[in-house]
């Protein structure tokens, strides 16, 4: 990467695009690549905030020099430890000698424990400050929005909220860097994908980050990933906030998990029936072929989930077991929940997914039903009744 980009006066982004990871956190995919975004304040006292990942670093201390010009570093904040972010806090701290690193004490720990680095730390607390000239900064601490030390850091003045990962998204900045300079279209599913699958377990905990931030006037959201808020904030703060409380779209996601095509037979009817009834949104995902990332991210996206699974060693299919395992994990609420299944001899797949339901608490708005043996058209009525009720709950 050649260029900085200044964000407000002497507020610059200085990121940087990876489209060469396959696997963001080795897990999700990462087709469209990604970007650490890390950004310097040239006021009096110059800051750094957050660092990019080590891999693609590239001129990163270049750049900084060049925006510098000739002046020294003096203050590295650390919102976020997590490696695509602290890369860099030891070449950092090496290179611009006597840089003093801001966190807080849980951040320390990290620091020494990544970088053996235990000097030249500013500790700060929740609502601490720091002045930099034009500019003065807040500390917000947002534990577990994602990690356990996660803080942002506010600037009172311009009114920018640096967020660490949160209102981030997937997807390198392709060219455009700010809100007004991109295709949404775009960038909302990938918004969304980062989310459900990065921060969405800590929902609850955004809530709470929420009701911290709630009378602080936000005029830029500069994100650690993804495009920086500043024609309208507004927009990525209310859809974080629908997220974290749950709230979906009407439609319906129906995911089977199928061997030989029963079960997947079973998946056609349903999502038939339910266009039937009027809902528009439908969306049928084989569970072995669709990533697990993008599956997440359509749960997370409509109302209605209708899971199905052939018997598999009286277990449900293995790769149903790891989608209903993270869904648990990530303790997903407020779905319209229908099961469904295949079985040749004693079953499996319905029983465990009615488990997999009673342990996340999902609300059933329908009977289980499987099919013994080929579904056939007299086998398949009974999965009417289903499917009008699952539409129902949608709406
Ligand atoms: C490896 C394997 C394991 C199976 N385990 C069970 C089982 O535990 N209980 C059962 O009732 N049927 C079991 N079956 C039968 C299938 O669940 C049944 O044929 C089902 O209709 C297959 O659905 P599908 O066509 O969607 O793959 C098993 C089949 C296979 C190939």
């Amino acid at each position: 990467m050649f260029y900085t980009v200044p964000v407000v006066g002497k507020v610059h982004w200085i990121g940087v695009n990876d489209r060469r990871k396959r696997l963001f956190e080795n897990i999700w995919p990462m087709d469209r690549g990604v970007s650490y975004n890390s950004y310097l304040i040239a006021d009096e006292k110059t800051a750094l905030i957050d660092t990019i990942e080590d891999r693609v670093a590239g001129n990163y201390i270049e750049r900084i020099e060049a925006l510098l010009d000739g002046r020294t570093l003096d203050y590295l904040v650390i919102n976020h430890m997590e490696p695509d972010h602290s890369g860099e806090i030891k070449a950092i701290f090496d290179h611009f000698k006597g840089v003093k690193i801001v966190g807080n004490t849980k951040t320390f720990k990290m620091v020494e424990a990544y970088w053996g680095i235990n000097e030249n730390l500013i500790e700060v607390n929740d609502g601490d400050t720091l002045d930099l000239g034009h500019h003065k900064l807040k500390f917000v601490m947002t534990p577990w929005v994602h990690w356990p030390e996660t803080m942002m850091t506010y600037d009172l003045t311009e009114q920018i909220l640096f967020s660490g990962d949160a209102f981030g998204s997937f997807g390198a900045l392709d060219g455009g860097i700010f809100d007004d300079e991109i295709n949404f279209n775009f960038f909302e599913d990938e918004m969304r994908r980062y989310y459900s699958n990065i921060v969405g377990k800590y929902s609850n905990m955004v809530q709470k980050a929420f009701a911290k931030l709630k009378d602080i006037p936000v005029k830029v959201v500069a994100s650690t990933h993804g495009p920086v808020w500043r024609s309208n904030p507004q927009k990525v703060l209310d859809l974080y906030d629908r997220w974290s409380r749950y709230e979906a779209e009407e439609g319906v996601v129906i995911i089977f998990a199928s061997m030989y095509g029963n079960t997947e037979e079973i998946a056609d009817y349903i999502g038939r029936k339910i266009a039937e009834q009027g809902i528009k949104n439908i969306r049928i995902h084989d569970v072995s072929r669709t990533h697990i990332s993008h599956l997440i991210n359509e749960i997370w996206k409509y109302r209605g989930l209708v899971l199905g699974s052939c018997a598999y060693n009286s277990e449900m299919f293995p790769l149903m077991e790891q989608l209903t395992r993270e869904l648990t994990h990530m303790g997903i609420k407020n779905k319209k929940l229908a099961l469904f299944g295949s079985y040749s001899w004693n079953g499996g797949g319905v029983k465990n997914l009615k488990k997999f339901a009673e342990e996340a608490k999902l609300e059933l708005v329908a009977e289980p039903a499987e099919i013994y043996g080929k579904p056939n058209a007299d086998k398949l009525k009974q999965f009417d009744e289903l499917a009008k009720k699952v539409a129902e709950s949608v709406k």
